[in-house]
């Protein structure tokens, strides 16, 4: 990766956040200087411009971009984000983390991450499915079901997967579903697929609820910043299959708060009629700065990065925090939090990963051309998961780490380790 690149991704501040982590990591590990940037560097940044024809006849720019991070334990994989301010540097960290992600939880992949900077809200539904289009088309030459895995993240769904399945069936001449993950079921999608991410993090929720703080899950207090996928999947999983109370919710034009608990089917039901939670009744409005300091058995940003500032992990008044967004919590507040010892954190490495699990699961059902039912999804996610969860905790009491520490630590060793056995070319 050319140097001139590499630089401009440090003007990112999440690109920064990751390679400070990773040093802290490398250095923790020990991990020798020769390997060192081959592992942190992405392997390929893609940047391409895709012009939309708006439905008024205009036409529009858009920057679209991919970052392969790591392809050396298979294909890459990770989300499509269609997020306004989107740039290169943002991907880079998310792929970068993608790739901690799946070696931890010991997934067959490299990471990847790619989006479009753009406000999807702001399109028509028509004017979505080209830009949808477009950015799979310009991809075409870089990726393949055996080299890297798209699937949904912030401002993508199943019906954005759906197209982009079909633009490179299309251009193959066939269908190859296994192009990318989180499709509609009817396209081979995965059953409990949408629900993975949001599930996974209810079921830690409850494991550390119960191994850790020695707290019933029907007794704990839950606020959720965030109520797209993720934030809205672990609300409902929550309630339906640990009995805990949410006293919180927000989507990015604010928050509503009940101390006597929420009625999270109807929330959700509101938010899908009207496109936000502000005017939910039987709660009163909360900003969102003010959710993540409320008092709480359990705080889960589940939105986007670097919401919890130093500041702000000053003030938390949570007993867990469970990262469901990816890197909710910048360098610098990852410090006052290891200096709190009232506190205990999910790494987002652990936390979030049920996602990327369940796509696993889709892509080998498609390439098998088999598919499972939603018990035995769920049951063999839930067995990853916690597999995972023991090896961190391992490594967390051998070595003495945080727990966010021990899961760097595993996966970037992970990935160093294949990068070892593979070899330089001469
Ligand atoms: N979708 C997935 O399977 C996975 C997602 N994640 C991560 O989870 C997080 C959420 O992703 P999704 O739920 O898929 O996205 P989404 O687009 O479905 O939902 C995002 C939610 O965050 C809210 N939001 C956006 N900006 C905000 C802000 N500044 N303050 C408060 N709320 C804000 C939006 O209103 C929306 O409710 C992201 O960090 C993503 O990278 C991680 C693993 C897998
Ligand atoms: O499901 C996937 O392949 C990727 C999920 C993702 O983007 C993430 O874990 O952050």
């Amino acid at each position: 990766m050319s140097k001139v690149i590499i630089s401009s991704l440090y003007d990112s501040p999440e690109f920064r956040m990751a390679c400070r982590q990773f040093d802290q990591a490398a250095d923790a590990i020990s991990l020798p200087e020769s390997i060192r940037d081959r592992t942190k560097h992405p392997r390929r940044c893609i940047a391409v411009s895709l012009p939309i024809r708006r439905d008024d006849g205009s036409v529009t720019l858009y920057e679209g971009y991919r970052v392969q991070h790591s392809l050396s334990t298979g294909p890459s994989k990770g989300g499509i984000r269609f997020a306004p301010d989107l740039c290169l540097g943002e991907v880079a960290a998310l792929a970068m983390w993608m790739s901690w992600k799946c070696a931890l939880v010991g997934l067959p992949y490299g990471g990847a991450k790619g989006g479009v900077s753009v406000a999807p809200a702001q399109l028509s539904r028509s004017e979505l499915e080209r830009l949808s289009r477009r950015y799979m088309q310009e991809l075409i030459p870089f990726i393949g079901p055996d080299i890297d895995v798209p699937a949904p993240d912030i401002g993508t769904n199943e019906q954005i997967m759906g197209w982009m399945m079909d633009t490179y069936s299309n251009h193959i001449g066939h269908l190859i579903p296994s192009i990318v993950t989180g499709k509609p079921l009817s396209l081979g999608g995965s059953q409990g697929r949408r629900e993975a991410t949001g599930a996974g993090v209810a079921h830690l929720v409850c494991r550390y609820l119960t191994d850790v703080l020695k707290t019933p899950p029907e007794h704990a207090t839950i606020a959720i910043q965030g109520f797209g996928n993720v934030g809205s999947e672990a609300a409902l999983a929550l309630v339906q299959n640990c009995g805990a109370k949410v006293i919180a919710l927000s989507d990015e034009r604010g928050g509503i708060l009940n101390p006597r608990g929420i009625d999270v089917a109807r929330a959700l039901a509101y938010h899908r009629y009207q496109g936000t939670l502000a005017g939910f009744e039987g709660a009163e409005p909360i900003s969102n700065d003010a959710l993540l300091t409320l008092p709480c058995t359990v705080l889960i940003p589940a939105a986007v990065q670097r919401v919890i500032t130093p500041e702000i992990a000053a003030k938390l008044r949570c007993r867990l925090l469970a990262e469901a967004a990816n890197g909710p919590t910048t360098y610098s507040a990852d410090k006052v939090l290891e200096q709190r010892d009232d506190i205990e954190v999910i790494p987002d490495l652990l936390c979030n990963a049920g996602g990327v699990i369940v796509s696993y699961f889709e892509w080998l059902q498609n390439r098998a051309n088999e598919y499972w039912d939603r018990d035995t999804v769920l049951t063999k996610l839930f067995a990853q998961l916690d597999r995972a969860k023991d090896a961190v905790e391992a490594q967390k009491r051998k070595f003495k780490f945080s727990r966010r520490l021990a899961a760097q630590t595993l996966g970037i060793e992970r990935v160093a380790h294949a990068k070892q056995a593979r070899g330089l070319f001469p």
